[in-house]
């Protein structure tokens, strides 16, 4: 049996909640072969990052090569890109594969720090959104990617469209969780506007949220699940793993990529 194969080119977070180890964590709970490629190393925690250690754009390149030549590549899935030079080898290496890309367009840490600094997030719009299969920002992402504020849901649909019209990314999906209220978000595919919505949850143990629903996405894509309902099913991945989220650290927490498993179990 040959397992969908999916790829994350990503930081790392070694508390685990965030960056490559909590896309690879969501893999392999949603029973997809995880590989992945390192971008930058990062010293982090649940209080925020301490220092940052870039590879070199060649090595990335090699990386990705190492696993394109020799494995099936069904889904790919980026996140902390952190220079220009990584985003040209990453856009390059994208034309050699004929798979779903979803972006994860991560820009600052919920800790406040920044992860890609302005000038590289202009050239990721420019650059890397019009290849992607769909892009995921929350609502700072999707302000910096427009360059204007977004305060409502009305502002949260307008922006989808926009990514995907003028930013010529395939799809949208705009997350709310900097909203109050509902945790809702919206999805546009180039035709339809979808809507996903969810209880707030009160809890602050929500680090690593955008890399875990972007990366249960991308699983099941790899799966060949269609892009809406792939989206629907990450986001019940990602709100039962805030719901059952792990009081750990000493800022906020992360989230509990086995909370799916742990509810079949229970039943
Ligand atoms: N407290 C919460 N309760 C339920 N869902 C939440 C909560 N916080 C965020 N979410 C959901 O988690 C996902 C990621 O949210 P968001 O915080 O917007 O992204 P990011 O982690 O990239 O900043 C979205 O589906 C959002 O609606
Ligand atoms: C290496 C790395 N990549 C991404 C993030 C940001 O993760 P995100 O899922 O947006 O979660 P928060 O940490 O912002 O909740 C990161 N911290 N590290």
């Amino acid at each position: 049996m040959k397992p969908a194969c999916v790829l994350t080119i990503a930081g790392t977070d070694p508390s685990g909640g965030a960056g490559i180890q909590a896309d690879l964590k969501t893999f392999q709970e949603l029973q997809s072969y995880g590989m992945s490629v390192v971008t930058s190393v990062v010293a982090q925690n649940t209080t925020g990052v301490k220092n940052v250690h870039h590879l070199p754009d060649a090595f990335i390149r090699e990386q990705l090569f190492a696993v394109s030549e020799d494995m099936p590549v069904h889904a790919v899935k980026t996140g902390m890109i952190a220079n220009k030079e990584m985003m040209q080898v990453i856009k390059d290496w994208m034309q050699t594969v004929d798979a779903p890309y979803i972006m994860d367009p991560v820009m600052i840490a919920q800790s406040g720090d920044p992860l890609v600094e302005q000038e590289e997030q202009i050239y990721l719009k420019r650059h890397l959104v019009p290849e992607s299969t769909l892009v995921t920002p929350n609502i700072p992402e999707t302000e910096t990617l427009l360059n204007k504020q977004i305060d409502n849901e009305e502002d949260m649909k307008e922006a989808a469209v926009e990514i995907v019209e003028k930013l010529g990314a395939g799809a949208a999906l705009v997350k709310g969780g900097h909203l109050k209220g509902k945790a809702v978000d919206f999805l546009y595919d180039g035709h339809q506007l979808h809507t996903f919505e969810a209880e707030r949850i009160d809890s602050a143990n929500t680090h690593g949220t955008g890399c875990t629903y972007s990366a249960a996405i991308a699983a099941y894509m790899s799966r060949g699940y269609p892009l809406a309902q792939a989206v629907e099913k990450g986001k019940h991945f990602v709100t039962e793993a805030i719901r059952h989220s792990f009081n750990l650290g000493k800022g906020d927490g992360p989230t509990n990529h086995f909370a799916v498993r742990q509810e079949v179990f229970n039943q």
